[in-house]
């Protein structure tokens, strides 16, 4: 048995599982013995004869695991009997770090329970899975027990008693977050692309792209701002405005130069895109420590947009999914250029609409789900607001324009030495 499997399976029992269903999260636990404690409510609306499994992936390779979550999703929709429900899990060790991992959960109708476990047990032989299956153990359809099926054949594994469990502090994501969704350094971002490299040529380029190390040859002498925003708040318009009035250079993040793989890097699962933007970072923070010897810089999107996009993806629902103020996954990069100030620009989610609508260019994926995701948006936006590190003040973008610019060079005059 591969040995990552062989670690999880060591403190199994001690494990809280979460099932989400449309946002909603089902937290339960093991028990060796029942003392009449409930089913979670997402076992508690099956029949008697249903039955319920968990798919977790379990590969010690991140690239790989990362690789394979979304394939998992295509493979199981593909191959599903009709009837079959399919949703996301993960799997915690409470307050253990780097110990969540994720899976999908699905039911099954009794007439197409055989089939499921067929399906399931075939490919849990071919790939890193550990699949448990979940059954109606008595008490009326309360008490349920869940059977993990062996990763090989000369172990043997226990039955447990799943019991609904509290719901964490935030959402448990927030364990396996750093240097998955978020990179804290240069290094832990340029190790990702490395490894990747065999699977996805184009890495190779990228890595061309980068500096040698973090570190900046200079610290810039004239003041660096950043506008940070979700899409369609201004930004564009207004460091273009900015650039004019202060003669300043002009940057964004990512750069010009990784335009050429940005698509194809965005289809890629958070890991990679998210090593893709951070890299990004360092690249602009060479040329903000160049031209910042020169003329003041504006730089639209940096470190801000990179955090705050992968931590509310990273976790889902309510704000207060979160990890919580003050958690280290709001910190500022140790070796990432920190701007003179950070300027964040907000809006009412319906001008922002209009102003999208208005627009009327296409939409990324992530544009459209803050559309579509008013608790994404909110995710977002709350993110922006804990990361810390430079100064970062809130512009009220809804004025016009000009109004806004004004507005903003006020804030840069007070704030920076110009
Ligand atoms: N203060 C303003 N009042 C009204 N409309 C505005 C204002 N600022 C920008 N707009 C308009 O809103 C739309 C979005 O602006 P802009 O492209 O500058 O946003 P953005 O934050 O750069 O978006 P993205 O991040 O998606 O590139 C544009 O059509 C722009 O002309
Ligand atoms: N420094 C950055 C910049 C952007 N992103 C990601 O890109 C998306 C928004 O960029 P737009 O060009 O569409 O405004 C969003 O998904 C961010 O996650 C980033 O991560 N880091």
């Amino acid at each position: 048995m591969a040995k990552h499997a062989k670690s999880l399976l060591s403190r199994w029992s001690s494990r809280v599982f979460l099932v989400e269903v449309d946002e909603k999260p089902h937290y339960f636990r093991l028990q060796a013995r029942h003392g009449g404690e409930r089913a979670p409510r997402v076992f508690g609306r099956l029949r008697q004869e249903d039955r319920c499994f968990s798919v977790l992936v379990c590969t010690g390779d991140r690239i790989k695991g990362a690789k394979f979550y979304p394939e998992l999703r295509d493979k199981l929709s593909n191959e599903l009997p009709p009837g079959c429900d399919l949703t996301t899990m993960g799997s915690f060790l409470p307050r253990v770090r780097d110990s969540f991992i994720r899976g999908y959960f699905l039911k099954s109708s009794a007439e197409y329970s055989a089939h499921v476990e067929r399906l399931l047990r075939d490919l849990g032989r071919r790939e890193p899975l550990l699949v448990c299956s979940y059954a109606a153990s008595g008490g009326g359809g309360q008490a349920w027990t869940q059977r993990l099926w062996s990763p090989s054949e000369d172990e043997t594994v226990s039955d447990y008693f799943v019991v609904s469990s509290d719901e964490p502090e935030c959402h448990p994501s927030a364990l396996s977050m750093i240097n998955n969704d978020v990179f804290y350094s240069f290094e832990e971002a340029r190790d990702v692309f490395r490894k990747c490299r065999d699977v996805i040529p184009e890495a190779a380029s990228v890595l061309e792209m980068l500096p040698g190390s973090a570190e900046v040859s200079q610290k810039p002498l004239f003041p660096v701002v950043v506008l940070e925003g979700l899409d369609a708040t201004g930004k564009t318009t207004l460091t273009e405005s900015l650039r004019e009035t202060l003669g300043a250079a002009l940057l964004r993040s990512p750069p010009d130069c990784l335009s050429p793989w940005r698509a194809l890097f965005d289809r890629e699962p958070p890991l990679i895109r998210r090593a893709f933007y951070a890299l990004g970072n360092y690249i602009t923070a060479q040329q903000i420590a160049q031209e910042g010897m020169k003329t003041p810089v504006i730089v639209d999107r940096f470190w801000h947009s990179t955090a705050a996009y992968a931590i509310a993806t990273a976790t889902g629902g309510p704000v207060s999914n979160l990890p919580g103020e003050g958690s280290e996954v709001y910190s500022w990069p140790g070796d990432l250029l920190r701007p003179s100030l950070v300027l964040l620009l907000t809006l009412d989610a319906e001008e922002r609409k209009r102003r999208l609508k208005d627009r009327g260019l296409e939409k990324t994926d992530e544009e459209q789900k803050l559309d579509r995701n008013q608790l994404f948006r909110l995710r977002v936006e709350e993110a922006y607001r804990r990361i810390s590190g430079p100064p970062c003040v809130t512009v009220d973008a809804s004025p016009s324009a000009d109004k806004v610019l004004q507005q903003t060079l006020l804030l840069i005059r007070n704030n920076c030495h110009l």
